[in-house]
């Protein structure tokens, strides 16, 4: 026996093979068990009794009923009385509001994660608006900066430099089969708190539970993994509860080797059409890496095309209120990295495939300033490689409210990782040349935003259409409700990844990161537009993937790259029903 069908016996085995887990035997045929012999130097046994409860996936807790505390040799381990899922869920909602401190509410959340799967999952898609705070942006950014002392018990892969040359062991060391995405970091730019290590790995562990529950994979069909070359970070080196490799982080040639011994071990292990999402890579390693891989992986570069993809989407709704095209705004960022090279590039791709026009052209209405000024033809031979696209001719520039000032764009982003950078000045000038000003203060988490939702809309009185990576509160200005959007690549990655699996995709393409971007603008009502928003509420988060994964298989079939045939008549439907559900199981 090897498949987790086969663990436990089960009345509902139509829920267990719903998924894209189910997907299983779509997505690996009969040939399952067969693939676990090959490669599982170990055998699964039924369990029972303490076992049973001991083991998260299938854990139910005080909602075991007598048949099979009775059935499961559970008698007696357990109290008597006997709990449905909704109330064991209101009695953890109950005790998690009890904490104010988010980062325990976070320990609470992982700690339920560890001893009861389902639950977990329950209430995190039940609470979603609630609990996406806690479990992600921006607590889990604390909890990386904190993560040793907190450290429990390994939720993901450590790959370190010592095991060089046995990465595909390690691998097989991860107890779970049939993986279908990886989040992988090595920790150098977590989120805008910069490099973390090997404390990263709360990163991969978050964007995991949320592949689960936005949008539907399989938990054991996920694999956080963290790949330790060091950190240069000295707090962390001097720290003694830090849980990394205690060396400067390795470079060059002896990094490039070490990250493909992985891809190839990751092949080697899963194949073809496991997705890889490279997450919080420093952006010297993101850009090749993703070059790199993406010709012969299935891989994804989250901060850079995930980004791009829902801020595009924010961009396409915003035509609604602003009653602008694409092509008639000008655009400005702070922050010339992964993200807003990224955005930058996917709405002049978006603008070209709009109107025809070469994108070297469209590139020209996107201007970005980074740490030494507005990037200009001036400075092109001293730009890095992903920076050159956008050295357009014009007198140099040196800060943000210079290039307010010179260029006037319509819209403002904030990718720059650094707190507080859209002042008042920046925000008042953007109100001043503007109508509707639409500034987008992506950078994570909170304490890094370029401006929070109340600056922004104080300072343009109101009228700013605000959208933040991190999230926040409504404001209250003049007696008016003002709710922020949350432009955070959850909302893309979680169906962009359902939409690549269901459709055995096997690799990524623009035109993948297009369609999802007009799938999630195509979710905003009019009653959103008219609270402001750019951006659908996440209450329907899970309707909202399974549209996103069904435009972005319908575009993976049309490319021709996709491997799991014949391609379903209605796709949204197949998409829901691949989609994981958090209620418990029977068990005979
Ligand atoms: O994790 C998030 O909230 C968004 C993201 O990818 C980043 O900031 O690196
Ligand atoms: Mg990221």
């Amino acid at each position: 026996m090897g498949s987790a069908l086969a663990e436990l016996p089960c009345d509902d085995v139509a829920d267990n093979r719903s998924g894209v887990g189910g997907g299983i035997s779509d997505v690996y045929g009969e040939d399952l068990a067969t693939l676990d012999q090959l490669v599982t130097p170990w055998v699964t046994s039924v369990a029972s009794g303490s076992t049973l409860m001991r083991d998260p996936r299938y854990n139910k807790g005080l909602a075991f009923t007598d048949k099979e505390r009775d059935a499961h040799y559970l008698t007696g381990l357990l109290p008597p009385v006997v709990l449905t899922q909704d109330v064991q869920e209101r009695k953890l909602m109950h005790n998690l509001r009890q904490y104010t401190v988010p980062l325990q509410r976070y320990m609470a959340l992982m700690d339920l994660q560890e001893r009861n799967e389902r639950l977990f999952y329950k209430l995190l898609i039940d609470n979603v608006e609630e609990l996406l705070p806690v479990v992600y942006t921006p607590t889990v950014g604390e909890a990386c900066q904190k993560y040793g002392s907190i450290f429990r018990k390994p939720q993901g892969l450590y790959i370190s430099l010592k095991e060089k040359g046995k990465i595909l062991e390690v691998l097989k060391n991860w107890p779970q089969r049939g993986i279908q995405v990886i989040v992988v970091t090595d920790g150098e730019r977590i989120l805008g708190l910069g490099d973390l290590g090997c404390q990263g790995m709360g990163i991969p562990v978050g964007k995991l539970s949320l592949y689960t529950a936005l949008g539907g994979i399989r938990p054991s069909a996920c694999l956080p993994i963290t790949i330790d070359v060091g950190t240069n970070n000295q707090k962390l080196l001097n720290d003694e509860f830090y849980i990394g490799l205690k060396q400067r982080r390795a470079t060059g040639q002896e990094y490039a080797e070490f990250l493909h011994e992985f891809m190839c071990a990751v092949k080697q292990n899963y194949g073809e059409k496991v997705l890889v999402q490279f997450e919080d890579f420093a952006n010297h390693n993101a850009f090749d890496l993703l070059s790199k891989y993406s010709t012969t992986h299935l891989v994804f570069n989250d901060d850079i095309q995930g980004t791009a993809s829902v801020v595009l989407a924010g961009l396409i709704a915003a035509q609604k209120v602003l009653g602008k095209k694409l092509a008639d705004h000008t655009f400005l960022f702070l922050g010339a990295g992964e993200a807003g090279t990224g955005i930058a590039e996917l709405i002049a791709l978006k603008i070209s495939r709009e109107t025809g026009a070469p994108i070297d052209e469209t590139r020209k209405k996107i201007w970005l300033v980074d740490s030494k000024g507005l990037i200009v033809s001036s400075r092109k031979e001293s730009l890095q490689h992903f920076k050159q696209p956008w050295a357009h001719e014009h007198e140099p520039v040196k800060d943000l409210i210079g290039a307010v000032n010179a260029i006037k764009p319509t819209v403002l982003i904030g990718t720059s990782g650094v707190g507080q950078t859209f002042t008042k000045e920046v925000v008042e000038a953007m109100a001043t040349n503007n109508e509707k000003p639409l500034i987008l203060a992506l950078s994570n988490p909170t304490s890094q935003a370029e401006c929070t939702a109340e600056q922004a809309y104080t300072w343009s009185k109101g009228r700013a259409i605000f959208g933040s990576g991190s999230p926040f509160d409504p404001v209250e200005y003049n007696g008016k409700t003002y709710l922020p959007g949350q432009a955070n690549n959850c909302y893309i990655f979680p169906g962009l990844g359902l939409g690549l699996i269901m459709s055995g995709a096997i690799r990524v393409r623009d035109d993948m990161l297009l369609a999802a971007s007009e799938a999630l603008a195509a979710q905003v009502t009019e009653e959103n537009f008219a609270n402001g928003l750019i951006y659908p509420p996440f209450s329907n988060i899970r309707q909202i993937s399974a549209n996103i994964a069904a435009n972005v298989a319908a575009k993976t079939y049309d490319l021709g790259l996709a491997s799991n045939l014949p391609r379903a008549a209605d796709l949204v439907k197949f998409a829901e029903s691949c989609m994981y559900s958090p209620v418990y199981r029977n068990y005979r």
